[in-house]
């Protein structure tokens, strides 16, 4: 349905994500790796306002400590969906971030998405998904899943996407005071790079490791003081190249009672496993609400 753009602000969810399992199956020749992963969002993130512009500037409000506007990926995203679009408006985005950065939990991949999805609404660009998807890949390996919104086996460098429907616990994340930067781990001559391919479909249990846990431990004391504190009460797990470490509980209480022992020494948030992320739930609501198509 054809509309004028709405002046009025839209304010959108940027959740986290985490892999439930990584296998790292071989390099390419460029340097990016072949993974095996399973992605699922948790009900947890930032929160992003876009306000549309007539005279075509893109600007990002919040300021990023140690993120230059030009690197940040919502600006990024922005940048190449204008250019890439013709579109001659401009937006104002202002940001609640939440996620921690270098956390293995997405947070700059999730804003890109959440980026690309608003402004295709509010620019009225009408691209698919695949399109968006594709734009978003260019960006970054997880930008995809974000985009597509579903829970995913992932192959190729990510951006495979098989939509999966993992249960749904609550989850207790906790967030080692470091940044671990994703390339560094990838570049670890001790990677471990020859897991085989699972092939069977849904992924069997009993293959939920993470082959970057062995070197994130290895250099960051913090995440595996994490791992051992936490693997005291349930399994616990690395997120894509950490640092965040997580574990599942049948319910939020037994997950916030865990969270509240260990407080004293870390820092964590207690969130749902979901398989639809909050900004697709969202972008359904305001389709609903307004009869209008938001993705
Ligand atoms: C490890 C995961 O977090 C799993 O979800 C992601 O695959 C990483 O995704 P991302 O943060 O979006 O990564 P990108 O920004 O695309 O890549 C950062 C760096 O990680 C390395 N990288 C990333 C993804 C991949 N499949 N192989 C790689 O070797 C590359 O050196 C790249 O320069
Ligand atoms: N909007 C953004 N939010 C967070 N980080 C950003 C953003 N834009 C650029 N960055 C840069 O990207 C780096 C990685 O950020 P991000 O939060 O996505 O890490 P991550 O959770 O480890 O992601 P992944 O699991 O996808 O590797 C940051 O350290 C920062 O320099």
């Amino acid at each position: 349905m054809q509309h004028t753009p709405s002046k009025n602000p839209l304010t959108l969810p940027s959740p986290a994500k985490l892999n439930l399992m990584l296998h790292i199956l071989g390099r390419r020749e460029d340097g990016y790796h072949e993974l095996q992963t399973l992605f699922q969002f948790l009900d947890y993130g930032d929160e992003i306002t876009f306000a549309v512009r007539e005279d075509g500037v893109i600007c990002l409000h919040t300021e990023f400590p140690g993120v230059p506007h030009e690197q940040n990926l919502i600006v990024k995203a922005a940048r190449q969906l204008q250019q890439q679009s013709g579109c001659p408006l401009g937006i104002d985005i202002r940001i609640k971030k939440i996620l921690p950065m270098g956390g293995g939990i997405g947070g700059g991949s999730s804003n890109a998405a959440t980026t690309l999805l608003a402004l295709n609404h509010l620019w009225q660009l009408n691209w698919s998904d695949d399109q968006l998807a594709a734009l978003g890949l260019q960006l970054g390996a997880d930008v995809p899943v974000f985009v597509r919104g579903h829970a995913a086996f992932a192959e190729g460098v990510g951006e495979i996407l098989t939509p999966a429907e993992p249960e749904e616990p609550w989850y207790l994340v906790l967030v080692p005071q470091v940044s671990v930067s994703t390339a560094e781990i990838f570049s670890d001559p001790l990677l471990t790079r020859d897991s085989l391919p699972i092939k069977v479909r849904p992924v069997p249990k009993g293959n939920s490791r993470n082959d970057c846990e062995a070197v994130v431990k290895e250099r960051y004391p913090e995440v595996r003081n994490a791992l051992n504190l936490l693997g005291k009460y349930t399994e616990a797990k690395l997120t894509g190249t950490g640092s965040c470490i997580f574990g599942a509980f049948p319910n939020e209480a037994d997950a916030d009672k865990v969270l509240h022992l260990l407080t004293d020494t870390l820092t964590g948030f207690v969130a749902k496993g979901s398989n639809v992320s909050m900004l697709h739930r969202k972008l359904q609501e305001l389709s609903k609400e307004t009869g209008t198509r938001y993705s």
